[in-house]
Parts: C-alpha cells; structure tokens; sequence
C-alpha cells in the first residue's frame, strides 16, 4: 500500500497526519499500524494519529463535513485531543478544505467542536482556538510517581484526566512509566498533569499521556490544569490561564458560560508517501 503523510505538531505535541477522505485507503485503522508510524524509531514518530477522513465516511453524526479520528502513538482510540484540533483545522486550511476567515466546526468522539483562526497577525495557523465544550470537574484521588504521593483533581475534558499541583516538576522524576493512580476512578485509564504555580493566573505543567508516555504538551490536560486552578483560586469567570507546557505555551479561558477555550500554535512540518508492507 502507498500512503500520503504529513507531520505537525503543535507545542510540540506531534502528529502524523493521514489523509483519508472517503475511508478507502485505511480502512479501521489497524492499531499496530498506528504504533508503527508512532514508532520514533521505525517509524516516523509522533505522539498520536491524525486521520482526516469525511465525517460521513466514518458514520459518525456531525455538523462539520471533516472528521479528526485520532488515535494515540500506542494505536488505542481517546475521545478527544485539543492540540491535535488546531493541527487538524491548520492542515484542513492548508489544503483548502475549509475557510479559515470564518469559524468552523469538525467532528471528534467527544462531539462537534468549533475552530477558530486568529488571521490578525497575518501568519495562518500560529493562533488557532477551539471551543473545547464544558469541563467536569469530579472528585479528589491519589496519583504517585518517584516515590511521591500527591492528591489530583478528576477533571473530564472530553477525556479523563488527573491533575496533580506539586512543589517542583521535577520532584515527580522523569516520568518513563506510568504514574500510579486509582484505577476504580479511572477504569479506561487516565492522562495526569503535575502543575506549578508560576504567577497570578499562570502555570506550568508536565503530562504523561494515556497510550502515549510523556509527552512535551496535551491541550485536554492544559484545559483541565487551567479549570482545576481555577477551581482552587475560587475564580470569577470568565477566566484565562497561561499554561507553560515543555513544548511552548498555551492559553485556556474558562467562559462565564461554562465553555472552555484553548488557544495556541499549530504548524505543518513535512510530508510525504510511504509505502507500506504488512
Ligand atoms: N495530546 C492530546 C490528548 C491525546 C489523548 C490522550 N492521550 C488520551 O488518551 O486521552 C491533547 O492535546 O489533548
């Protein structure tokens, strides 16, 4: 089988892309294809996959014509990824498949979510948001890693996160496993963020992604970092936090309407074809 490629990442969150537009070159999206391609060493490396394939292709109910199926780099399926959104929307603009004068929308499994170009500063794609719906925010449980234990805040934003506030980032070490966590709250797993506080309304944070493995940024966490911040601070809403991630910086505004909205950078790196053997 010969394929399309492209890689982008945004916050240095990478992804392959696959254009896919009518299903036919994929299929299901084999797993272990996926986690070949998200192989950083037989592969072309990323943290997750991006297929870009028509929403009634995949036959999932959508007000937008274009459907991101992400996967992450282990070939499991999550709901939802926001950096990879703006990844998406930027690549869907690149090829001319939307207009990016206006908002849009595309379909995810966590639902429609409406996309949003800053065209002010006349570089396309370097401030991209996404309406990232309304956070749930639940109870309090444990997560440990290096030997520490701390309590982490249960924040859904369109998939499951634990968030955990730390004295330093690096007292949680450098992450090469997964952090311990109560699985009876997380039966599918979870993504856990360890965040700082770096100023009034802003911090910083690190991640280790479900089926993923450290990572240098996970919009959902950044969201959910910014929402259990908020929450802490008893803040009025609307509110915005600056997040620092390893791999840039992002913004997340919690709206009086109990919306989320997660601003930051997209970039188309390289592309190509690949020929692939089973
Ligand atoms: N990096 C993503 C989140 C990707 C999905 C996550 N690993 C999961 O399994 O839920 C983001 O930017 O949100």
């Amino acid at each position: 089988m010969t394929f399309a490629w492209l890689k982008g990442h945004g916050t240095e969150n990478d992804f392959v892309l696959l254009p896919d537009h009518d299903g036919t070159v994929h299929g299901d999206l084999d797993a272990s294809f996926v986690a070949a391609l998200c192989d950083r060493r037989r592969g072309i490396g990323a943290d997750g996959v991006l297929r870009v394939i028509r929403s009634s292709a995949i036959g999932i109910e959508s007000a937008g014509e274009w459907f991101m199926d992400y996967r992450n780099a282990d070939g499991s399926i999550s709901e939802m990824c926001g950096n990879g959104t703006r990844v998406f929307a930027l690549h869907l603009a690149d090829e001319g498949l939307v207009d990016p004068s206006q908002p849009f929308v595309i379909g995810t499994r966590d639902g429609d979510k409406t996309m949003s170009f800053d065209l002010s500063t006349g570089s396309r794609g370097h401030s991209i948001s996404v309406d990232m719906g309304v956070p749930h925010v639940r109870d309090v449980s444990k997560v440990s890693a290096a030997g520490n234990t701390w309590e982490a805040q249960d924040v859904r934003t369109g998939n499951p996160h634990a968030v955990a506030f730390v004295d330093r980032l690096d007292e949680v070490g450098p992450l090469l496993t997964e952090p311990d966590y109560d699985q009876a709250v997380y039966p599918d797993g979870v993504n856990i963020e360890f965040v700082v506080r770096e100023g009034d309304r802003h911090v910083a944070m690190r991640v280790h992604e479900r089926g993923a493995g450290e990572t240098r940024s996970c919009g959902t966490g950044a969201c959910a970092v910014a929402v259990a911040a908020a929450v802490a601070d008893a803040a009025q809403r609307p509110v915005t936090y600056r997040v620092d991630v390893p791999g840039g910086t992002l913004h997340v505004t919690w709206d009086a309407d109990d919306h989320i909205t997660l601003t930051g950078p997209a970039e188309i790196v390289a592309r190509g074809t690949m020929e692939w053997t089973a």
